[in-house]
């Protein structure tokens, strides 16, 4: 019988359809779908990635045939930084995923581990809004401010401390920022294997290899320090064990029935910090499109005012009945998928996509973003209209594929709790406390919403605003 291949657009030799990624591949690839259909099969170089642009594409693939989809494609950059790809995110399905995911989502990003970090966000959120408080109506660059935030709340929970101050800390922050930057970093050698040598000569090699070295002793440092009972914790995660704690004492496997070795141990506690940039990308957009939306900003901070009121600061237990505020992180995630093409997914044998037959060894990559904005789907998708989710059951956890910036099924993110929690909190308070506005000349229309890759997807400029302290400030 003959196989039914996928459409696919004409590739060029050697280079294949690399040349159709352009630098925003979610959106080139968004293009070229609605000449090629929902699910079309390119060829990055030597290798057959599918991409898969619609609802019934990513259903498919995330639940019906969930399994033959869970592993992911080899990465040179995440073998090169996070030991082999010993972590969570692009380690390949098997045995050891298994072992090391349900390690994550029991031990460490259950709900009780999550509610445990409570007073960490809270603490950590409070920090922000006094950082702010003394720039009041001067200029702010708020990625910094929410980009701070986040780290420290990540960080807290990984390792029990931050490390923004002094020259230690911050060699340390650009060595996190530079292991961000790396893993984004398109990898030649990965997609046209004799391309390699382009790696060495453009010293991408190089260093990946002196970031993994740093980084290798700075979390060596760390677990020392620990285990010598010699932690000098600038800012403790209080009486919640963090997630190098909770490692710590299951390593010997006696509880999980599997050993923990050092390296995985390691690389576990880094993926997580690839977690920080999704989430305050997030937070990001979700303040540029309130901005450029004075009605969206006016409802919000009428109802986090009112449930609010009278109280110095929003606590997580406000959260439950702020609809509104939901809906405003669900229309931001809608439009502003932080990863719009997910992670890389790799089928283990041959499977149907549909009507296509696609053999094993395949990559898929599922346009989240062209997904959330598909007319067929939503109404006037490009529009930022949170409402849409005030009588709506669709949610982000990964049963509605319609919504899907988390991804879903087996390697679904296991963050979502975290993530949730620390955009909700900090959105609360930042449009409790302040008033916020465009810098003088800027309208909200004219704001630059110009996207830049990398780990994140995020605004090409930092977002710069003038807070003013509204009535429940103090
Ligand atoms: C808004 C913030 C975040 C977004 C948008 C996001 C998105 C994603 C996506 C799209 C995937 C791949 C899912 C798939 O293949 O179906 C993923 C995987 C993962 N995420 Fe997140 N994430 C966020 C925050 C976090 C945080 C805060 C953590 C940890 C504290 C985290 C930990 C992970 C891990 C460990 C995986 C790998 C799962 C696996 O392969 O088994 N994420 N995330």
């Amino acid at each position: 019988q003959k196989r039914l291949s996928p459409p696919s657009p004409t590739k060029l030799p050697i280079i294949g359809n690399l040349h159709q990624l352009g630098s925003l591949p979610h959106r080139s690839l968004h293009k070229l779908s609605q000449k090629y259909g929902p699910v079309m099969l390119l060829h990055l170089g030597s290798k057959p990635v599918l991409i898969a642009s619609s609802v019934d594409a990513a259903r498919d693939i995330m639940k019906t045939h969930d399994l033959v989809w869970s592993s992911r494609p080899k990465s040179s950059m995440a073998d090169g930084l996070f030991y082999g790809s010993k972590d969570v995110a692009f380690s390949p399905y098997g045995e050891y995923w298994r072992q090391i995911r349900s390690v994550t989502v029991l031990h460490l990003l259950s709900n009780r581990r999550v509610q445990s970090y409570r007073h960490v966000r809270e603490e950590e959120t409070s920090n922000m809004i006094d950082k702010i408080r003394q720039q009041c109506d001067s200029v702010i660059d708020l990625r910094d401010v929410l980009s701070c935030m986040t780290n420290n709340i990540i960080s807290r929970a990984n390792i029990g401390r931050t490390y923004n101050e002094g020259e230690s800390g911050i060699a340390v922050k650009n060595l996190l920022e530079e292991t961000l930057i790396l893993a984004g970093t398109f990898n030649i050698g990965d997609y046209i294997p004799w391309l390699k040598w382009v790696n060495k000569i453009k010293g991408l090699d190089t260093r990946v290899k002196e970031v993994a070295k740093d980084l290798d002793a700075f979390l060596e440092s760390v677990i020392e320090e620990r285990l010598i009972g010699n932690k000098k914790a600038e800012c403790s995660a209080g009486e919640a064990k963090d997630f190098l704690g909770v490692l710590l004492e299951i390593q010997d496997g006696k509880e999980t029935g599997f050993p923990l070795q050092r390296d995985s141990l390691k690389a576990i506690l880094l993926a997580f910090v690839a977690g920080t940039d999704s989430t305050y990308t997030v937070l990001e957009w979700t303040m540029t499109e309130l901005l450029r939306h004075p009605r969206v900003m006016k409802k919000l901070e009428d109802e986090v005012r009112e449930l609010g009121q009278g109280k110095t600061e929003i606590t997580e237990d406000d959260l439950g009945n702020m609809h509104y505020l939901k809906a405003v992180t669900k229309e931001s995630l809608r439009l502003h998928a932080p990863v719009p093409l997910l992670v890389a997914r790799e089928s283990m044998e041959d499977v149907k996509l549909l009507d296509y037959d696609i053999p094993a060894k395949t990559q898929v990559l599922i346009n989240a973003w062209a997904i959330g904005r598909d007319p067929l789907l939503w109404d006037h998708p490009e529009e930022y209209m949170p409402e849409r989710f005030l009588n709506s059951d669709i949610d982000v956890k990964g049963l509605n594929f319609e919504l899907i910036p988390f991804g879903a099924g087996r390697r679904g993110c296991p963050g979502i709790p975290f993530a949730i929690m620390v955009n909700e909190l900090a959105l609360a308070n930042l449009v409790y406390k302040f008033d916020f506005a465009l810098p003088k000349g800027i309208k909200g229309e004219d704001l630059d919403m110009t996207e830049c890759n990398g780990l994140a997807v995020r605004r090409k400029s930092p977002l710069l605003v003038v807070a003013t302290p509204s009535p429940w400030s103090s």
